[in-house]
């Protein structure tokens, strides 16, 4: 008689092809039609639901397919949809729902930021008339669809009240409470019609439980899900944590629901560790996160089993439910269609679909006995132990060269203030000196250009001049349009992170291996599989072959060793802070050759730097600390003369100023344009002192900003930033903007540089008299 169960948190939405991608890119340029697009979805929806079936999932969620984000989707079905979208068509129609994540000609879209420590991104739910209501109970659709045409009773999942508010953004901090309990009768109502429905289980996801939270706060949890709860007969609710242990592990196990979900992967052992000592209501299951969710690595089974089997020990029979850590939208579809991995390395992996198979693997060998999975623990383990003992987990070159600096201390020989005096006169820029983040639009042309070359319809010499034809043309444009310190354009990489990962040792890269991003937009984020080391320059023909076509400085770009760490998979037997320091040292002698041809303003981009901070207030510092000691390990032995930048964007930034300024960057670029002055508002309490470049425009809207908007944001800046400090440059790189868009964007950006600089020449010569 079968006990235990296996669930699944969320699949990933893109399709193995992403196909789900280029139907909804196809319905935006209009060459798929709405009701063409909502077939091509739901198909897409029941192959998910008929594939997690066919693995052995149990509990087969719905309601984690989505046609844009999962945040955008639980706010608009609660009507939280601001002013600006509401049209005459309808409030809750596909038109406004596109526009809150992508903006319209009437309205700027929704802003989007990083969901928790992870590259994906959600629309932020904006709060400003707030009117909650059930506009339409797509959760119902979702579950019912597949009830009737399936014949799947499937797993709503939802995300949470306090998270939903949590993540959003237009209210006072103490209306918090008030939001999230306006919020409950309209979750209710969700839930009870999906209890009506047949519903066994909902999956209440509430990924805050896992951060630093307040005493208010559980109090506030207690109360919302005892209201929720206490109008529910038979439909069960089970409470998600993820990512991390959840913090007030007594408080969170006795709140009123019936399922609890850890994660026991990314717990560091803190969940299993509070759940020895304070133990686990009898009356509640178990929803263990098992596999790992955001990685791509197969589990070690047996290790795997034993901490379930330590885990069945403290629950009743029937009360285990065995899951991933997390949703599975952080990982790609299948390892099966990669044919052109080295076997040592494929052997190795496992992405969503693999995933799945080791959770019913786990749950069979709880219901059968261990014997039943034992030849399955031996092959996943060879697999695994074959990569563990190769060369390339084992480079005592790499070791040994981390170990050396081990005794040093990594930083820039002369300190800033009198680099700042070499830099001056090495580089003669004018006041606000104007720049861009690094990358040109990576248009349709471009991008059919890697493919062709990729696919050897192309050789070498022909993609090199295509690129070196994008360089010229484009040097000469930012020649005219006036910029200071000019950029190559990014145009021979398909990624900033997957480029990278191309050229290192201990990498690797897969076809199909894509996740989402943001919308529609994908990332292949490479492999770490085997210790990290510099083979030839990555970047230097390219920025070097730009530098030779102009005499204005021209900023070479890198991409930083804690973005690159971040945005890969990276390997499970060693710290990433090990990982971070090997690419490192990679990137230090990437910056030794491009100096060698004469480039010296270098761009260290770290745009994941934040978003790798751990949600435990404990752990950020050293974090922190690992992150500044990479970046200064990257750049320790760059010349006096070279001057070094930085680049941040997706985040909050206010709340590691420190961290920026031990970087020791001479500038820093930093996206400022969405948050309002938020980010100037950080400088007025704070001394920084060197170069820094705040975002004057949005690089994510199509719409091409004024000269008096930019003149205005210089202004603002300059309140607080001495005008000898500061640059003129968009919020980030210009990729997914068109020529025409970053043409006229940035003739307005330096046209306000211009005026901005006369203005204060004009002051300080009246000043002066
Ligand atoms: C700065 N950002 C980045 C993040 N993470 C990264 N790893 N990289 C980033 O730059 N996180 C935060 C943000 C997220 N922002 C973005 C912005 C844009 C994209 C994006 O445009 N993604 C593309 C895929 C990019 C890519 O690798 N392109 C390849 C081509 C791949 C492809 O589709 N090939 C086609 C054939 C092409 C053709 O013939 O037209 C095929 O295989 O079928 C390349 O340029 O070579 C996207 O389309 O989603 C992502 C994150
Ligand atoms: N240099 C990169 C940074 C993006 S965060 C770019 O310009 O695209
Ligand atoms: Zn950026």
């Amino acid at each position: 008689m079968k006990q235990w169960r296996s669930s699944s948190l969320g699949y990933p939405r893109i399709g193995e092809r992403r196909e789900w991608k280029k139907a909804l890119e196809a319905f935006w340029e209009g060459s798929l039609s709405e009701n063409e697009l909502l077939t091509e979805m739901k198909e897409q929806r029941f192959s998910h639901i008929n594939k997690q079936k066919e693995k052995g999932i149990d509990l087969i969620p719905v309601g984690d397919f989505s046609l844009y984000d999962h945040v955008l989707d639980t706010a608009f079905m609660f009507g939280l949809i601001p002013d600006r979208f509401k049209s005459e068509t309808g409030t809750d129609d596909l038109a406004t729902y596109f526009a809150m994540a992508r903006g319209s000609k009437e309205a700027v879209a929704c802003e989007m930021t990083k969901w928790f420590n992870t590259n994906y991104h959600y629309i932020v739910p904006e709060i400003d008339h707030f009117a909650p209501r059930v506009a339409h109970n797509q959760l119902l659709d979702y579950f019912l669809e597949a009830k009737n045409e399936l014949h799947v009773k499937t797993k709503p999942v939802i995300l949470g009240p306090l998270t939903l508010v949590k993540l959003a953004k237009g209210y006072q901090e103490n209306d918090f409470a008030s939001c999230v309990r306006q919020l409950i009768p309209h979750y209710m109502q969700v839930f009870k019609d999906l209890e009506e429905a047949g519903a066994e289980w909902i999956q209440v996801d509430e990924p805050v439980v896992s951060t630093s939270i307040s005493d208010e706060e559980v109090e506030l949890l207690k109360e919302v899900y005892h209201e929720i709860t206490s109008g529910l007969s038979n439909v069960k609710l089970l409470l998600q944590s993820y990512f991390e242990a959840v913090d007030r592990y007594e408080e969170i196990i006795n709140l009123p629901v019936d399922g609890i979900g850890f994660d026991f992967v990314h717990d560091e052992g803190a969940n299993f560790a509070q759940l020895k000592k304070f133990g686990f209501p009898k009356e509640k299951v178990l929803a263990a996160g098992m596999i790992d969710g955001r990685n791509v690595w197969k589990a070690d089974l047996n290790d795997r089993f034993e901490y379930l089997e330590k885990l069945a020990e403290c629950v009743d029979s029937d009360q285990l439910i065995i899951q991933p850590s997390c949703s599975l939208l952080h990982t790609p579809v299948t390892i099966e269609t990669e044919d052109s991995l080295p076997p040592l390395l494929k052997g190795a992996l496992a992405f969503a679909d693999e995933k799945l198979e080791e959770v019913t693997i786990l749950t069979k060998g709880l219901n059968e006995g261990k014997a039943s999975i034992e030849p399955v623990i031996d092959d996943q383990w060879r697999q695994l132990d074959a990569l563990k003992q190769s060369e390339e987990r084992n480079r005592g070159d790499v070791k040994q060269e981390v170990s050396d600096w081990n005794t040093r201390t990594p930083g820039r020989k002369l300190p800033y203030s009198r680099r700042k005096k070499v830099h001056e006169e090495f580089f003669r820029l004018p006041l606000l000196p104007a720049t861009t983040i690094g990358s040109l639009p990576q248009t349709k042309e471009i991008r059919q250009a890697r493919s062709k070359w990729r696919k050897g319809d192309w050789g070498n010499e022909e993609y090199k001049e295509f690129i070196e034809r994008n360089i010229s043309e484009w040097v000469s444009c930012q020649e005219t349009i006036g910029l200071d310190v000019l950029v190559h354009g990014e145009f021979e990489r398909n990624d900033m992170v997957e480029f990278f990962g191309e050229k290192l040792g201990g990498f690797a890269f897969t076809r199909f291996g894509w996740v989402q991003s943001y919308g529609s937009r994908c990332v292949k984020p490479p492999v770490v599989y085997g210790d990290v080391y510099w083979k030839e320059p990555m970047t230097v023909e390219e920025i070097a072959f730009a530098q030779s076509l102009t005499d204005k400085p021209l900023k070479g770009m890198l991409t930083g060793p804690v973005t690159i760490t971040n945005w890969s998979f990276v390997r499970n037997d060693v710290s990433k802070f090990d990982v971070n320091r090997q690419i490192a040292l990679a990137l230090q002698k990437e910056i030794h050759a491009l100096e060698e041809r004469d480039i010296h303003m270098i761009q260290v981009d770290e745009p994941a730097l934040r978003e790798g901070l751990p949600l435990k207030v404990e752990k950020q510092a050293k974090y922190l600390a690992e992150a500044v000691y990479a970046f200064k390990l990257t750049t320790t032995l760059a010349k006096d003369e070279t001057q070094i930048h930085t680049h941040m964007c997706y985040s909050n930034f206010n709340d590691i100023m420190d961290t920026i300024d031990q970087l020791d960057a001479d500038v820093i670029s930093i996206e400022a344009a969405r948050s309002h002055g938020g980010l100037v508002a950080a400088f007025e309490n704070d001394h920084y002192d060197k170069g820094i470049g705040l975002g004057v425009y949005d690089i994510h809207s199509p719409r091409i900003p004024p000269v008096e908007e930019m003149e205005k944001s210089i202004t603002r800046a300059l309140q607080v930033l001495d005008p000898e400090q500061f640059w003129v440059n968009p919020d980030c790189g210009l990729k997914t903007r068109n020529i025409k868009e970053t043409v006229e964007s940035l003739k307005n950006m330096t046209e306000a540089a211009r005026l901005k600089r006369e203005e204060i020449k004009l002051t300080n010569s009246t000043k002066a008299r």
